[in-house]
């Protein structure tokens, strides 16, 4: 499968991020109290590269908490980046003043995923888009008026005085996101970062407002950032997708290549997940093992080592990951099993500091490495097994070490650039390093 061409022209580009670090600080705050989390980082964009080119629609997709959102919100300075530099049009965002700021983002608009959240109640519907141009200072109500009603026919609500005096309370969740999409487009931007615009709206009206969208982009030129959990909407929207998880992007490249070789274990698990229409086909739904993992406490080497059927021994194993294997071995043996082997490993709280060893079982090593031994045993395929250097007995336990783990970067793998130990030239193919993630 064929690649777009690769080289950057400064004409060609419109956002150009890199190297974009948004961390956010724990410490002490409400929001971390809220979040059952008292010291720490969220790493929530991590070290992210991407571009945009003029009439591209990238897709961003990931699980809740993988940092789409925030990345999108970044592209319009609605959050500071803490690392890294966002580029759009040439000018980098991070360094505007607040007037620059409102200046850009004439240019690029966010529409947001709930169209109730982003619609004023008390506004009539010429009111709120109306306002978009107030904002950017056009005061001749004559002039809002005719570019309200312009805006209107092009999302498709006509005839328009049917619409200009309606209160959000009036309209379809449908009508309300086109009259959101009137309110991006009229100061005429030339991106839009749409952040899950239709996930709440009827199956019956989430592919007319994807026509709508891709319309406006041929009518006015646009270019987009499609943020999305849902692989099926960006199969048919997106010309490039980036595979978000945990805060960095594990794979990225053209569509058709993405849906026909998925390379990362994420991706092709993302795909497997996607409901096949036809009920005669069964195909595993769920993603394997847990869920994301916490972004102020993420797993060593590889983020998603610990859900990864491929892991291999140096993925990155830790002691959490020994703490999940034995509650999992416990679940499945019951509670008398439980009772009497967790008082032989005794407390397993010292497993949740990350770490590539573990000590337990203090008040009888012995039987505390017959144990692991026989856990190790009764299910050998565990992946978290290859990723045990040894099993011994100490004074102080049964010691159990692990690999170091890896952490891959985004490397070419033919049509992709996809950040996993199985491919580029960590893998065992031996293929050869990419030029950089930003360049796909
Ligand atoms: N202001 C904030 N302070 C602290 N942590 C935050 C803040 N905003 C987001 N996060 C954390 O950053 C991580 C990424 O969140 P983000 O909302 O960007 O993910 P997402 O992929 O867009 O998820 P969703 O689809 O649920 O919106 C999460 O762990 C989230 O809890």
């Amino acid at each position: 499968m064929p690649t777009k061409p690769e080289t950057r022209t400064t004409s060609d580009l419109i956002v150009d991020v890199r190297d974009l670090s948004v961390h956010f600080d724990l410490r002490g705050g409400s929001l971390s109290r809220l979040l059952g989390r008292d010291t720490g980082t969220v790493k929530a964009v991590d070290g992210v590269d991407l571009t945009l080119r003029r009439g591209e629609v990238v897709g961003v997709v990931g699980e809740s908490g993988s940092g789409k959102s925030t990345l999108g919100r970044a592209l319009l300075g609605l959050v500071r980046a803490t690392g890294g530099s966002i580029e759009f049009d040439g000018r980098d965002v991070a360094g505007l003043s607040r007037r620059e700021l409102r200046e850009v983002r004439r240019h690029i608009q966010m529409v947001f995923q709930d169209p109730n959240a982003a619609l004023n109640p008390a506004m009539t519907v010429e009111q709120a888009i109306g306002d978009a141009l107030r904002v950017q200072g056009v005061r001749s109500a004559t002039e809002r008026r005719t570019r309200v009603v312009e805006s209107l026919e092009r999302v498709g609500l006509s005839p328009v005085e049917l619409f200009l005096d309606k209160y959000p309370r009036d309209l379809s969740g449908g009508q309300k996101q086109r009259v959101v999409m009137a309110r991006a487009i009229i100061n005429g931007p030339s991106v839009l970062v749409a952040d899950e615009p239709i996930s709440m709206l009827d199956m019956s009206v989430r592919a007319k407002i994807l026509q709508l969208m891709l319309d406006l982009k041929q009518q006015l030129d646009l270019s987009y950032v499609y943020i999305t959990h849902d692989l099926a909407s960006a199969k048919f929207f997106c010309d490039r997708i980036a595979i978000m998880y945990l805060g960095r992007i594990v794979e990225i490249g053209d569509t058709a290549e993405i849906f026909a070789h998925p390379r990362h274990p994420y991706t092709q698990a993302l795909l497997k997940a996607i409901p096949n229409p036809d009920p005669s086909v069964s195909v595993a739904r769920d993603l394997p093992r847990g869920e994301i993992p916490d972004a102020a406490r993420p797993p060593l080497g590889c983020a998603f080592h610990p859900r990864c059927p491929l892991a291999t021994a140096t993925c990155g194993w830790e002691s959490r990951d020994l703490r999940t294997v034995l509650e999992e071995h416990w679940l499945r043996r019951g509670a008398d099993v439980y009772a009497e082997e967790s008082r032989i490993l005794g407390d397993l709280s010292a497993l949740d500091e990350p770490a590539t060893t573990a000590v337990l079982g203090k008040a009888d090593p012995a039987a505390a490495t017959e144990l692991v031994e026989r856990i190790r045993a009764e299910n050998p395929d565990e992946p978290m097994w290859r990723g045990v250097t040894s099993i011994d007995q100490t004074d102080a336990g049964v010691a159990i070490a692990f690999h170091d783990g890896t952490d891959p970067a985004l490397r070419r793998d033919g049509g992709v650039e996809v950040a996993c130990v199985l491919y580029g030239d960590e893998g065992p193919d031996g293929a050869e390093a990419g030029t950089g993630a930003a360049a796909v």
